[in-house]
């Protein structure tokens, strides 16, 4: 992995992939406490001019979650780390609501977080969010309790496990499957993919833009990553993401 000086010199052609929290956004004590500012919103325009409308926001938040954190600055879009996808032109793409599929795990994880102070329940409908950022000594039997629900649903589902948060989603997406959609069609199709993320299920979208010759970028340095460059911080991403457009001018 190479450092912050080696980032690679920034090119018109570039389909820019952005996940959301821990690279846009710092972590904050509850998802809805994240700071958005309209200087954000308006770095997203800007790098969408630039880029002539390549640049996507994707992240484990829902669409409407982020709809409502970024108010539509992005028509680009993919939600619930890959299972929800906008395009560029505000077509959206959903597979089958299996919300119904979720009736008992969201009974278990409801009960759970009401017997746990600390934690709590973010319900995308076609995913089930378990935070334990306010309890983190509830780690284990969080883990324990969302492998044992992931076993009920079956095959068809995946447990997921982030920055203090575990998370029941369908399977056979991921962020990696949605940059490729992404890159299959106008604007992105053609362009060299490069792709900013800090967690782990961020990693799917590295080996994608790693395969295709793209940049992968790594918001944080503290554990091994498949990523081929690192930023050290939010910050670092933001100014950097900042001196794009000016660079690529
Ligand atoms: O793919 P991302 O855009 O990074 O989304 C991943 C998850 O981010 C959110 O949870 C994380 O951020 C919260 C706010 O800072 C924090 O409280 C939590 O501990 C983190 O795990 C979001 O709430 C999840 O739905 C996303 O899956």
């Amino acid at each position: 992995m190479d450092d912050q000086v080696t980032l690679p010199a920034p090119r018109a052609d570039w389909a820019l992939f952005l996940d959301f929290d821990g690279t846009l956004v710092d972590i904050a004590a509850h998802p809805d406490a994240v700071a958005v500012s309209p200087e954000l919103h308006e770095l997203l325009r800007t790098l969408t001019q630039t880029l002539h409308g390549a640049v996507a926001i994707v992240s484990g938040r829902s669409l409407d979650g982020l709809d409502a954190l970024l108010n539509g600055a992005l028509p680009a879009m993919a939600g619930i780390h890959g299972l929800e996808r906008r395009d560029g032109r505000g077509q959206v793409y959903r597979p089958m609501d299996r919300t119904e599929s979720f009736a008992e795990a969201r009974a278990a994880l409801s009960a759970f977080v009401e017997q746990h102070p600390g934690t709590t329940l973010e319900d995308k409908g076609n995913a089930l969010t378990l935070h334990y950022r306010g309890a983190p000594e509830l780690a284990g039997e969080a883990e324990a309790l969302l492998r044992t629900q992931c076993e009920a649903l079956g095959e068809e589902f995946r447990l997921l496990r982030g920055k203090q948060v575990l998370e029941l989603k369908p399977a056979g997406h991921h962020k990696g499957t949605v940059v490729e959609a992404f890159l299959a069609e106008a604007p992105f199709a053609g362009r060299t993919p490069v792709f900013l993320g800090d967690d782990v299920t961020d990693e799917d979208a590295f080996a994608v833009v790693n395969r295709l010759g793209g940049h992968s970028i790594r918001v944080g340095t503290d554990r091994p990553t498949a990523a081929r460059y690192q930023l050290e911080s939010v910050h670092a991403a933001l100014q950097w993401l900042g001196s794009l457009s000016e660079q690529i001018d």
